[in-house]
């Protein structure tokens, strides 16, 4: 790190723009909110229902809106305290601030070159792809009003240090709430379609997908480092939550608390989980998690901690600047050694036409891709 920061290292983006999922922020919006996620999607009124009960819990305000402000005020402290002079801006796919809106606002303001970060750390079509789609359609809004942006996106962070690094943080801190024995370690993270899943990543893909392969080597890598810590061999597994669809769909298995059941009858008394799929704490974390998952182990009599999400953990925040940093070298063409853990993925700084495809709907337009290769 150099003594006397380059103002312009971010160059040729004048822009960054976080983007987030959303949520809703009060019971009225929550119903708006749900349809508006599962357009057309074919998920049974049941489910909706049911996925709305768990937002009216909370007064209908998700957590997601209040922890991206959270990060943008650690993001912009971050990058003055580096001495980067760069604006960072925030919009959603599915509430406000809508991204269609704050790509207008990034034009109207004069930036030409964007940076795109997502609050989605790993490949698939919905923590990636479909960031993508939203990512064209507001742009080509902005685009139809006169203005031509021109948008890129850091790369897919879950095995860079930064992230890995605040994760084993909290789990270390979950672990040591755990005062009498050496927890199980249930890694989590959201269901999706094993459609989805054998789909993610780039091809050639290996059996589990790359969604699947990339939650896995975040888990091994924290549980190996917490062994070389600490010495203890805690047992470890990835597990799932969140599961909607139909039940004829096959989703990613097991289940959290179906996980903890069987765990029970094996004997296990203590838990660890850690949301390694969630950047922050989001509805899946403060319910599924926090709510649910706590009432299973509760009921079975089981210890369980929960390790805390990325959220603004200083080495996560860190991380994401250096991202913009090696994306920015990128695409100036200088040489940038893409930073990621030991025998890690560093993932794609833009995704082939092929990857994490939209098996709904395969002609959708997206941002951020590759140039057609031979
Ligand atoms: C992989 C993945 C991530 C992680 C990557 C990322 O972060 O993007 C994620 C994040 C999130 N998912 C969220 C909320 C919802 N997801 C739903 C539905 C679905 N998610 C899916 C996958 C994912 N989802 C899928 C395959 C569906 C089925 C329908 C479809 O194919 O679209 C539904 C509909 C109801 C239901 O079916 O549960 C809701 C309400 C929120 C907001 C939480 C808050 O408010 O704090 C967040 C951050
Ligand atoms: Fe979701």
């Amino acid at each position: 790190m150099s003594a006397r920061p380059d103002p312009r290292a971010l160059a040729p983006y004048d822009a960054l723009l976080l983007v987030s999922f959303g949520g809703p922020e009060a019971p009225e919006e929550v119903m708006p909110f749900l349809r508006q996620v599962t357009g057309g999607r074919g998920i049974p009124d049941e489910r909706l229902a049911e996925v709305g009960e768990h937002y009216f819990l909370f007064g209908g305000r998700s957590p997601i809106n209040d922890q991206c402000r959270d990060l943008l005020a650690a993001l912009r402290g971050e990058l003055a305290g580096r001495g980067l002079d760069v604006p960072v801006y925030w919009g959603n796919r599915n509430t406000a601030p809508w991204l269609g809106d704050t790509m207008a606002e990034i034009a109207a303001d004069g930036h030409r070159r964007v940076l795109a970060v997502t609050t989605s750390a790993y490949p698939s079509y919905s923590s990636c792809r479909q960031y993508r789609e939203n990512l064209f359609d507001a742009w080509s809004g902005v685009r139809d009003a006169g203005t031509e942006l021109q948008v890129d996106r850091v790369r897919h962070y879950a095995q860079h240090p930064g992230f890995v690094d605040a994760n084993l943080a909290a789990v270390r801190e979950a672990v040591a709430r755990v005062d009498d024995e050496v927890p199980h370690l249930l890694f989590v993270t959201h269901s999706i379609p094993t459609a989805m899943a054998d789909s993610a990543g780039p091809p050639p893909r290996s059996s589990t997908g790359s969604y699947v392969d990339w939650h896995r080597s975040v888990a091994r890598e924290i549980a190996w480092q917490l062994r070389q810590e600490s010495g203890d061999e805690h047992p470890f597994e990835l597990v799932y939550c969140s599961r909607s669809g139909p039940p004829s769909q096959p989703w990613l298995e097991p289940d959290v608390n179906d996980r903890l059941e069987e765990l029970a009858a094996e004997g296990v008394r203590s838990v660890v989980l850690a949301p390694i799929g969630f950047v922050s704490d989001h509805m899946e974390v403060i319910f599924d998690l926090d709510t649910e998952a706590r009432e299973t182990a509760d009921r079975l009599g089981m210890r369980m901690e929960r390790a805390a999400t990325a959220g603004v953990h200083p080495a996560f925040v860190a991380g994401l600047v250096d991202l913009a940093l090696e994306r920015a070298s990128v695409a100036r063409a200088e040489p940038a050694a893409p930073s990621v853990v030991e025998g890690g993925s560093p993932g794609l700084v833009a995704c082939p036409a092929d990857c994490c495809p939209n098996l709904r709907e395969p002609g959708r337009p997206t941002l951020c891709g590759a140039p057609a290769s031979a």
